[in-house]
């Protein structure tokens, strides 16, 4: 029994399997504005047969970007410009997803392979970054923020509520709110990079308040019958972890309460100093730890998908509900069918779409 290539029903959404296509920035989009690179990655990878396709880190806020390169929707015509993406998603049989982020302190950087830093603050495309408090990332973002004011908090967590109406409205069946990987909401949360002294720092339950308070007002606003997920970063590999795991425990109870339905476990990236253990489908347990402490489905990427096997054990044992794959759909954009394949799928070919599975099915 594949565990794998099973339907998977939240509220009235339901994937054809388990397999979803992990957020990847492309950095390719112009003053927010997606294109033809992603309309055709985007919908190649809904035709290799995936259930969900969570479209990249789209910024709530021009300053919310990480490189120039980020897509945006903090404007209609962003928005307006993804609809088709969302459409082609649903037409290839997949579910169509997008997660609103905002980077924080880790914003204003070139493109990974123009060097993944700060841009210069005398390059004209760089712009001034905010964060909870006055600490830069450091390493290759040695830029010191400036320390957000109640009112820059109060506005973007606004952002993230417009931003989830464009998302909405676009056709997008399923949110995933950026929590994680050191952007700005994971770095509220962290005591590596929030020192503040007022409601939103210090105590975990301060730390959390950006977290909880956005959660609860795009739940206000996101449609009760449609999946409202975060990814969440639970551990950093950087010390302290037990803290930040019961931490991360208590607020994903309260989130829950709130109205989350879906927890995307990962990491937290707040500090250049994380040792993180790399390896096969390394947050397997935690992310199991993390749905029978809380109860919420979840989803937990790291080289889940290095193995089909792999995966399919990580949803039979019960780690998760869904498995993110990454890096390898960027190698085969139809691993869904080399996985159903190797996992002795009879109809391992209709795992495409018929154009495709039509001669694979009797390819001899
Ligand atoms: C090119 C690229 C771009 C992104 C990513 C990764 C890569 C390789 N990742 C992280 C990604 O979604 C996934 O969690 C990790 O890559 C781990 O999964 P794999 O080991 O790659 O399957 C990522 N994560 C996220 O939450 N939002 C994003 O936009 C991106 N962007
Ligand atoms: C936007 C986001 O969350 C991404 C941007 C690209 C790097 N991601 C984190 C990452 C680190 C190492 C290998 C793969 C991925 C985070």
């Amino acid at each position: 029994m594949t565990h794998l290539f099973t339907p998977y029903t939240l509220g009235d959404v339901t994937l054809r399997n388990r397999i979803a296509v992990s957020p990847m920035c492309q950095y390719m989009a112009e003053d927010g504005m997606v294109n033809d690179w992603h309309h055709v990655h985007l919908g190649t990878l809904a035709r290799g047969g995936a259930g969900l396709v969570v479209v990249e880190a789209a910024a709530v806020s021009p300053e919310g970007r990480i490189t120039p390169g980020d897509v945006g929707i903090w404007r209609d015509d962003q928005a307006e410009a993804l609809a088709p993406i969302a459409r082609a998603i649903t037409e290839a049989g997949s579910v169509p997803g997008i997660q609103i982020a905002h980077a924080g302190r880790k914003a204003s950087a070139n493109r990974p392979w123009e060097g993944d830093d700060h841009l210069p603050e005398s390059d004209p495309r760089a712009w001034p970054t905010i964060a909870p408090s006055a600490v830069a990332f450091g390493g290759n973002l040695p830029r010191q923020p400036r320390e957000m004011t109640i009112a820059d908090i109060e506005r973007v967590r606004q952002d993230f509520v417009s931003a989830t109406i464009r998302a909405r409205d676009a056709g997008f069946k399923w949110l995933m709110l950026h929590f994680a990987h050191g952007y700005l909401a994971q770095s509220f949360f962290s005591p590596f990079a929030n020192q503040r002294t007022d409601a939103y720092g210090s105590s975990a339950e301060n730390r959390a308040r950006f977290l909880v308070e956005t959660l609860r007002a795009v739940r206000a606003v996101w449609p009760e019958n449609l999946p409202l997920s975060i990814r969440l970063g639970v551990v950093e590999f950087a010390g302290d972890d037990e803290a930040m795991f019961a931490e991360a425990l208590t607020m994903l109870r309260v989130m829950k309460q709130e109205g989350l339905g879906f927890v995307d476990v990962s990491i937290g990236f707040n500090t250049p100093t994380a040792q993180i253990p790399w390896g096969p489908g390394f947050l397997g347990a935690i992310a199991g730890q993390v749905r029978r402490e809380t109860g919420l489905p979840t989803a937990t990427s790291w080289n889940a998908a290095s193995a089909p096997q792999l995966a399919d054990a990580m949803v039979r044992q019960e780690e998760v509900d869904v498995v993110m794959v990454g890096r390898p759909l960027l190698a085969d954009p139809h691993w869904p069918y080399a996985a159903a394949k190797a996992l002795g799928r009879q109809d391992a070919a209709w795992v495409l779409p018929p154009p495709y599975a039509h001669w694979l099915a009797r390819y001899r």
